[in-house]
This record gives structure tokens, sequence and C-alpha cells, in this order.
């Protein structure tokens, strides 16, 4: 595996394959690699004859007192992982190649409507900052795919509106979410939980799987059961940004018989460390 930091190079070691005929797949990350991101990176394997992992902690979508300067990097780490999953080049770029004009002067994209919501309303401009790192990265590795974990499952309903509105060439592909064995979806900011807090954390999955069967169950309006159970994840010590059922499609609100094609959607602090998860209730 080649560790790649310039756009040059990058370019060049890609063109090198699209000579010899070869698929691209991409699989864009924050580093501080976990089990999560290997399953996207096998995904693209076995869909492209070639994959890219790239890792930038991308400051353009995080917002004023978010964990920036605190995200975990873990580079070396990263880049033995992912030598040996089978990674063909590791793209882990300087804030100034991706920001040539420096951060706040970027060109940026904006994917309106679908990021008002649920993050977007939660995290002002993040989907800005997540669309324009995504968009820059598919400019320079013009994947044939690209691979988005479900656990963020807006940010992969931007970028899917994004490719499809640009009428970008690559088609992105979905991974579902690795938990840990009590439920838990793992995440990088796991590690910011303490021992008490890491025990009680599992409650995301949990009530999001009883918001599912009392769905199926019936009987219930849907605002009934996120009111259910944004007070069940407070008596267990979170403060909620949202509990919301939304239509998978799109992420508008359900009409009131709608009964499929529904996905429950969770972002919740525990203490310091803000977690999300969602289940699809199909
Ligand atoms: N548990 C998981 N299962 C599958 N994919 C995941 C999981 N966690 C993250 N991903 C996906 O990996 C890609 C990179 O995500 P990122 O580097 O932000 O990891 P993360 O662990 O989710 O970190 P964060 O704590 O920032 O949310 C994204 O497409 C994301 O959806
Ligand atoms: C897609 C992404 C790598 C863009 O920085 C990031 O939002 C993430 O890790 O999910
Ligand atoms: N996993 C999404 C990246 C973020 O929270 O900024």
């Amino acid at each position: 595996m080649q560790t790649v930091t310039d756009a040059a190079a990058l370019r060049a070691a890609i063109r090198g394959w699209r000579t010899a005929g070869q698929t691209v797949g991409l699989v864009p990350t924050m580093g501080n690699l976990h089990a999560g991101h290997h399953s996207l990176l096998k995904l693209a394997r076995d869909r492209a004859d070639r994959v890219v992992a790239s890792v930038f902690v991308n400051p353009t979508q995080f917002g004023p007192g978010e964990d920036f300067e605190r995200y975990p990097r873990t580079l070396a780490q990263d880049q033995a992982g992912l030598a040996e999953a089978g990674c063909d080049i590791l793209f882990a770029p300087e804030v100034s190649t991706m920001y040539p004009f420096g951060p706040a002067a970027s060109v940026s994209i904006h994917v309106p409507l679908l990021t008002e919501t649920l993050e977007g309303a939660h995290r002002p401009g993040h989907f800005d900052g997540v669309a324009t790192i995504v968009a820059k990265l598919f400019n320079l590795v013009q994947p044939d795919l690209a691979v988005f974990g479900q656990k963020d499952f807006q940010q992969l309903r931007v970028i899917e509106r994004m490719v499809r509105d640009l009428s970008l060439p690559i088609k992105v592909m979905a991974a579902p979410t690795l938990r840990e064995d009590d439920g838990l979806a793992l995440s990088s900011r796991n590690q910011y939980l303490s021992p008490a807090e890491r025990a009680r954390a599992p409650q995301i999955h949990a009530t999001l799987i009883q918001m599912r069967e009392l769905f199926v169950q019936g009987g219930h309006a849907w605002q009934a059961l996120e009111q259910a159970a944004s007070a069940r994840l407070q008596r267990a010590g979170f403060v909620p940004d949202y509990v919301a059922i939304r239509r998978a499609e799109d992420l508008g609100a359900p009409s009131v018989d709608e009964r499929t094609g529904l996905v429950a959607l969770v972002a919740a602090r525990l203490g310091n460390t803000r977690l999300i998860d969602n289940l699809i209730f199909d």
C-alpha cells in the first residue's frame, strides 16, 4: 500500500490503474479506523479492482465548540490496518491540500432541504462541509464507486442527492452499521465515553429496537413513539438532540398512515459525547 499526501501523486497512481482498465473504489473516512470502516473497505474491495481510503479530519464540517481539536488522530495505526486489509492507496492530505485558499475561503457545496433537518438543524453548516470535502475527494480520485456507512444515515442521503444532482458518474454504496455485541454502533467517538457512560450507551440501540417493535405492533402514532423513546433516553441519562421517525427516502415526516419505508434516527448526548444511530423499520 502506498500512502499519498499530495494531489499530483494521487492522480498519477490512479491514472496508471485507469490505463490498465481497472475500476476504482473510494472509502472516505476521518481516520481512527475500526471494524465499521474495515467493512466499508471490504465492500469496496469486493466491487472494485483498486481501493483508495482517505483519512482526513475535515475542519469545515465541525462547528464552533465541537470536537475538531480532540478528534482522535491515529494515522500510523490506520496505515497498518489499511495495508493489512488490502487497501491500495491511503490518501492522507494536509488541510492546505484540500483547502488551498483556506477552509474559510473555500468554494462550498450546499445540498438544500435534506440538510435543514435532524443533524443539519443541530450542526449548522455541517453538511456543507461534508458535501464540499466529499466532492473534492470525488474530483481527485474520480472513483467508479464510493462506500459510506448507514450509521450516518442522513449523510448517506445527502451524498446520494449531491451525486445525482451534479450528475457525477459515481455509484454510492451503503454499508450496514457494525455494532458491538451489546448493540452500540461502532464509532470513533465511543472512546470519549467514561466506563459508566459506556455501560449506558447501548440504550440508544435498545430504544430504537423497542420503537420498531411498538411500531410493528401498531396502534401507536409515530409522534407518540418519538416522545416515549426520548423520555426513555432521558431517564437513562441522555440529553437527546432529536428522536425522529422519518421516511427513509427523503427524511420527510411520514403521513399518519404511512407504514413502510421508515427509519428512526437518534442523536443524543451522554456527558460530553454526542452519539448518533438509526434503525430502518422494514
Ligand atoms: N459502525 C459503523 N458501521 C459501518 N460504517 C460505519 C460505522 N461507523 C462509521 N461508519 C462509516 O465510516 C465512514 C467514516 O466515518 P467516520 O470516520 O466519521 O467514523 P465514525 O466512527 O463514525 O466517527 P464519528 O465518531 O466521527 O462518527 C462513514 O461513511 C461512516 O458512516
Ligand atoms: C464522509 C466523511 C469522511 C467526510 O469528511 C465524514 O463525514 C465521515 O467520516 O463520515
Ligand atoms: N461521521 C460523521 C462525521 C462527523 O460527525 O463529523
